[in-house]
């Protein structure tokens, strides 16, 4: 759905209704506070993994009218590609764990024949979000964003989702069922990510989640310009 409002000239210009989807109450806080009471944009935290978020995103739209939904949170950043409390805007969503093992290793479920693994983010509004951000002073980068059932806790796991995706800038457990869910819908989706920890050898102690809840908000007040 859109709305309209006048800007400075007096020109109507169409804004569209945002949903964000967040997997817990202290991501979906850190968006609200960023976005600083606007009622353009309705934030849920439908719960951690593809199906919570895929079901929590279509109860959503089906209760409300809306021209883009994103998957926001805070991920897990690949070294070199996404240090720790910067922000990842996904150029795609994608299941990265969803196929099976065969004695050759991992095969896709796009490679088994049961369709695409990836949703694509338009480009041009990843590239204009991306820059608003950097335009902010805010670090961030693009790239592929992956979807995954268990969070990566070994240096072997992660070269192998690297290998697997070329470029993959983040991973977290929500983006690809938040995307699918607005794809059945014909909307947009996008999904951002705040880094809190690397992927790769598990450490939670050393998570900078508070750092990348900061950075959450800092990009949730961006959103309120660019989108
Ligand atoms: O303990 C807390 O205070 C706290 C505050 C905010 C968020 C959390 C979470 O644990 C969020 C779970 C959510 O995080 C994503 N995530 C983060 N890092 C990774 C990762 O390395 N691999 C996969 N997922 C990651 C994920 O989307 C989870 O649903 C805790």
């Amino acid at each position: 759905m859109t709305e309209h409002f006048r800007n400075s000239t007096g020109e109507a210009v169409e804004q569209r209704r945002v949903l964000i989807v967040t997997a817990v109450a202290a991501e979906r806080d850190a968006v609200l506070r960023g976005l600083k009471g606007s009622d353009r944009f309705h934030v849920v935290a439908a719960g951690a993994g593809t199906a919570a978020s895929a079901a929590g995103t279509a109860a959503a739209l089906a209760a409300g009218s809306y021209g883009c939904v994103i998957s926001a949170g805070i991920g897990g950043g690949f070294p070199g590609r996404a240090p720790l409390g910067s922000l990842v805007v996904a150029s795609e969503m994608i299941a990265a764990d969803l196929g099976a093992e065969t004695p050759e290793g991992f095969r896709s479920a796009a490679e088994l024949g049961f369709g695409s693994v990836s949703v694509p983010a338009d480009p041009g509004t990843v590239q204009a979000v991306a820059a608003a951000l950097a335009a902010a002073g805010l670090p961030v980068s693009t790239g592929p964003v992956l979807t995954v059932s268990t969070a990566t806790g070994t240096a072997e796991t992660a070269a192998a989702l690297a290998a697997r995706v070329p470029g993959a800038a983040a991973e977290a457990m929500e983006g690809h069922g938040v995307a699918v869910a607005a794809q059945a819908l014909g909307l947009m989706a996008l999904e951002i990510r705040a880094i809190s920890n690397p992927v790769g050898p598990r450490d939670r102690a050393a998570w900078k989640i508070g750092d990348a809840l900061e950075a959450l908000t800092a990009a949730a007040t961006i959103l309120l310009e660019v989108l």
